[in-house]
């Protein structure tokens, strides 16, 4: 049986004034699939997410999310397609002076109405077990690692149970050992979700670990999309250079 495709692009364009960001950007992401987004700093992946999630207009070009036309969305038609597409952000977004359970909290309450407090409280102990954090409920924020930060950041994306996740450099700046941790959760998302993933890194084994696919932001296009392995056998120096640049530095 054929994917479905939950995610298509076609031919989309952004600019601002002279910078030509996206310029012919191609792209379907499938039903349960997690596919990365390389590119080197300022290649207008950024703008691809806002677009995805209709926070930026595209010049031209058609973008559907689950099965939805995102330019024409407006008003309660855009917030409930919003609580289908989680979006966690690169620097965790949480709120330093609420705790980690009021930080859960706050997508339900404001996006989900009449929860009785039993049911809100039940959903915030699911999502942090989920990340594997459960023990961590009353502490606030500026108490936890970097690493912890961001399984929570995820777990607030999680709460709100969203058919499509979308991860902004989800192991920036943390140590090997506490990305491998991150790797493996977003790949548990994919397989308790069965969630639709696009992953922004600059980091490659996060990139080989989590992506079916990747596809590589080159001058404003996709010129690669492919499994890890096959992006890579490109001989293209661009290509190389990304490969070496992640390695060798
Ligand atoms: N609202 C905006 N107005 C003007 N220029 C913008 C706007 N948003 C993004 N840009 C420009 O578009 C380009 C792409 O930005 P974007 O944030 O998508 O890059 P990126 O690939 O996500 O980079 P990084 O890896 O550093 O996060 C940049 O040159 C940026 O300055």
């Amino acid at each position: 049986m054929a994917s479905e495709a939950v995610i298509v692009i076609e031919n989309l364009r952004k600019s601002f004034g002279n910078l030509h960001v996206l310029q012919g950007v191609d792209l379907t992401v499938n039903q349960n699939e997690n596919v990365v987004v390389l590119g080197r700093s300022g290649t207008g992946k950024s703008v691809l997410i806002k677009i995805l999630v209709g926070l930026l207009k595209p010049d031209s070009g058609y973008v559907s999310v689950l099965g939805q036309e995102v330019e024409t969305l407006k008003g309660r038609e855009l917030d409930q397609f919003r609580q289908k597409v989680g979006f966690s952000f690169q620097n965790s977004a949480l709120y330093d002076s609420m705790s980690i359970r009021e930080n859960l909290e706050f997508p339900l309450v404001r996006n989900v109405r009449n929860l009785s407090r039993a049911e809100i409280d039940r959903a915030v102990e699911e999502a942090l077990d989920d990340v594997g954090l459960s023990q961590t409920i009353n502490q606030m924020p500026s108490e936890l690692s970097g690493g912890q930060r961001k399984r929570i950041g995820i777990a607030r994306t999680l709460i709100l149970k969203p058919e499509i996740m979308l991860y902004d450099e989800p192991t920036a700046g943390l140590d090997p050992i506490t990305c491998i941790d991150i790797n493996n959760l977003i790949n548990e998302v994919k397989e308790r979700y069965k969630a639709t993933s696009i992953i922004i890194t600059h980091d490659l084994t996060c990139a080989k670990a989590t992506g079916d696919r990747v596809a590589m932001l080159l001058d404003g296009k996709f010129e690669r999309v492919g499994t890890f392995d096959d992006v890579f056998a490109d001989s293209d120096e661009r290509v190389q250079q990304f490969y070496n640049y992640n390695f060798v530095n």
